[in-house]
């Protein structure tokens, strides 16, 4: 019997972590899972519903009971709140501005970490394997998974890339950078390495050469385990 393929991939803002999983999701023919778009859902859907997002129980209570729908085709990954799709709301700056405040609640963290680690289960069983990515996949979400990586930056480059990304000035792209990394550092670890956690800085190589620097980890993994594989069943 075959196990999944699972690849939790962590990283600070900007590191290019969401599009370089999307390509090696792509490429492998695996799931994808950006757990970063379930956190901005659920600061989207809190906002939505008028709920403060200073009161910490009105938020986990909120958390408990939407209904987030993750699409995990790296080729066209979706995310919708029921019916609604908020693909576009989730990246607009209200919500980046504010994310951090619902992420910081340990309440939502517990119950998207079970959210994430079913939809993990679910899309290894549909493909073969699932790429997650996130700020704590490698040490909460899924420790155990196969391949883990974390990707770094420094902050000089990850700032040019989002200034570069959104058409902005560098300098105003601090507070989506640096400080929401300091908000959210508070509750996980994500600039080293945990134990056994592969670091890719990708400061100085450009977006091909990330992916295949991630790419060249997964293939030493898949040689070294003849009981992993990434067809589906
Ligand atoms: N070497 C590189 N590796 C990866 N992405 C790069 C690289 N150079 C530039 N980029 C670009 O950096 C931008 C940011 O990437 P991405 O959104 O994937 O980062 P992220 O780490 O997921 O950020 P966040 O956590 O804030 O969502 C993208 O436009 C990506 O194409
Ligand atoms: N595993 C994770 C992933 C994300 N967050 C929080 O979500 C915010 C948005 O993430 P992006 O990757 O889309 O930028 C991020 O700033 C964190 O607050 C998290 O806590 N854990």
């Amino acid at each position: 019997m075959s196990k999944a393929l699972v690849i939790a991939i962590d990283g600070p803002s900007g590191t290019g972590k969401s599009s370089v999983s999307k390509a090696v999701a792509s490429r492998l023919g695996v799931s994808f899972l950006d757990t970063g778009a379930m956190y901005r859902a659920l600061a989207w859907s809190c906002v939505d519903a008028q709920i403060d997002l200073g009161d910490a129980d009105a938020v986990a209570e909120h958390c408990r009971t939407f209904d987030l729908r993750m699409g995990m085709n790296p080729k066209s990954p979706t995310v919708a709140v029921g019916e609604r799709p908020i693909d576009a709301e989730i990246r607009q700056d209200a919500v980046t501005s504010v994310v951090s405040q619902v992420a910081t609640n340990l309440d939502v963290r517990a119950n998207l970490k079970q959210r994430q680690r079913d939809l993990i289960a679910q899309g290894a069983e549909a493909t073969g394997g699932c790429v997650a990515e996130g700020r704590d996949i490698t040490t909460v979400v899924a420790p155990d998974a196969p391949v883990r990586i974390l990707m770094t930056a420094s902050e000089e480059a990850r700032m040019a890339r989002r200034s570069k990304q959104l058409k902005v000035a560098v300098a105003s792209t601090r507070s989506q950078i640096v400080d929401r990394d300091r908000a959210d550092s508070t509750v996980s670890q994500f600039t080293t390495a945990a134990d056994g956690v592969v670091t890719i800085d990708t400061s100085h190589i450009d977006f091909r050469q990330s992916v295949a620097a991630v790419l060249r980890v997964v293939q030493e993994v898949l040689d070294g385990d003849p009981e992993l594989s990434t067809s589906a069943g």
